[in-house]
């Protein structure tokens, strides 16, 4: 994921959206003898969930918010500070939620996508049957003859060595000092996986060269449904690439600008799945106080022209079964086959944000 904690060094703790990010982010108190999370004053977060019943039953939104005349099937709201910026909550049904997260959990993080344990292990197959099945990924023993065969003939690089899913009751390589990584543990430490054209994170642009596969068609066609309310007249939405994030408690993603695509008249679809998070939405600087607002699983957010330009961030998901909201997830992952999923997403939360690259 971009940034840290301080990635911008010093000066950004007195930003106002540092100083935001400050006031959400996840603290514990260590005084009394249970860790205990520090109470944190929602009363500021927008809860667009809220808007929408009062919008629904009323026809009333609050000061600064306005809903956007459109033809899409669900009520879309807009800030009046932050032109480009769409909120639709509830967007995606509790069906939908469920396909995309097993999407997300079981096939968005197959190869040739990359995720963060690429550096590290290569490329992972079938990560989260191995991680159901109690598998380890082990650093494969290699004979010279192996080694050999390994130096790239073009790079004259050493390539990784190889790691591949053992039985965990395999004790082939115990004690022989031999490298081994439990599959369940690779799973709850995955941050992130990238689909279509692959974003590079150490150059923060597309890299066009590397092997990938095109936007899955469901994927395609649900970033276009969403992304209408946002499009300029008379234009389709091409979505090149998707950076799928996965939180867990105590992660943030720290305020950054998307700003690697070409064309910024075109949004980022932005969907949310699993826990619920805070988001936060600057201005141009960040030195502009930002909007805190709540995301639920199903809803979508859309940022484009203007607000391309704002910096945004998560600073806090919520995994406590009265704040997570995600109730309605149970049922839908109920059967004992959808457990592994249930189980992840009980303390995660899953974004997937879809770009038009050029
Ligand atoms: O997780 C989110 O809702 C936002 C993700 C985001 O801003 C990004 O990946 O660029
Ligand atoms: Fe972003």
């Amino acid at each position: 994921m971009y940034g840290s904690d301080n990635a911008a060094g010093d000066d950004s703790e007195r930003t106002a959206f540092r100083k935001a990010e400050k006031k959400y982010k996840l603290y514990y108190d260590n005084s009394k003898r249970k860790k205990q999370p520090r109470a944190v004053d929602l009363s500021e977060v927008i809860d667009f969930k809220s808007i929408l019943e009062s919008y629904n039953r009323k026809d009333e939104v609050p000061a600064g918010v306005f809903k956007l005349p459109s033809d899409f099937d669900k009520p879309v709201f807009c800030l009046e500070s932050r032109p480009g910026f769409y909120f639709i909550p509830g967007a995606l049904s509790v069906e939908e939620q469920r396909q995309w997260i097993t999407e997300s959990l079981a096939s968005f993080p197959q190869p040739p996508n990359r995720t963060n344990h690429n550096a590290i292990y290569g490329p992972i197959e079938n990560l989260f049957d191995a991680a159901k099945e109690n598998k380890v990924l082990v650093e494969v023993e290699q004979s010279p003859g192996d080694r050999l065969a390994e130096i790239d003939s073009v790079h004259g690089a050493q390539i990784a060595p190889l790691w591949k899913f053992s039985d965990e009751s395999n004790k082939s390589c115990r004690g022989d000092g031999c490298k081994s990584v439990l599959a369940s543990v690779l799973l709850r430490k995955l941050r992130w996986s990238t689909l279509g054209l692959q974003f590079d994170w150490s150059k923060r642009s597309y890299n066009i060269s590397l092997p990938h596969n095109k936007i899955p068609e469901a994927l395609c066609c649900l970033a276009k449904r969403l992304a209408e309310p946002a499009m300029p007249p008379g234009q389709e939405f091409l979505p090149e690439a998707a950076i799928v994030n996965y939180f867990a408690l105590g992660d943030m993603l720290g305020g950054h600008l998307d700003d690697m695509e070409k064309d910024w008249s075109k949004p980022i679809v932005s969907i949310s799945l699993g826990c619920k998070a805070i988001f936060l939405l600057g201005g141009k600087s960040r030195e502009d106080p930002p909007h805190a607002m709540f995301l639920r699983s199903g809803d979508v957010v859309l940022m484009a022209q203007e607000a391309r330009e704002c910096f945004h961030g998560v600073p806090r998901i919520f995994t406590d079964t009265e704040s997570a909201e995600i109730n309605h997830l149970e049922l839908q992952f109920s059967k004992e086959d959808c457990f592994p999923f249930l189980d992840n997403i009980r303390s995660s939360r899953i974004n997937i944000n879809i770009r038009q690259v050029f």
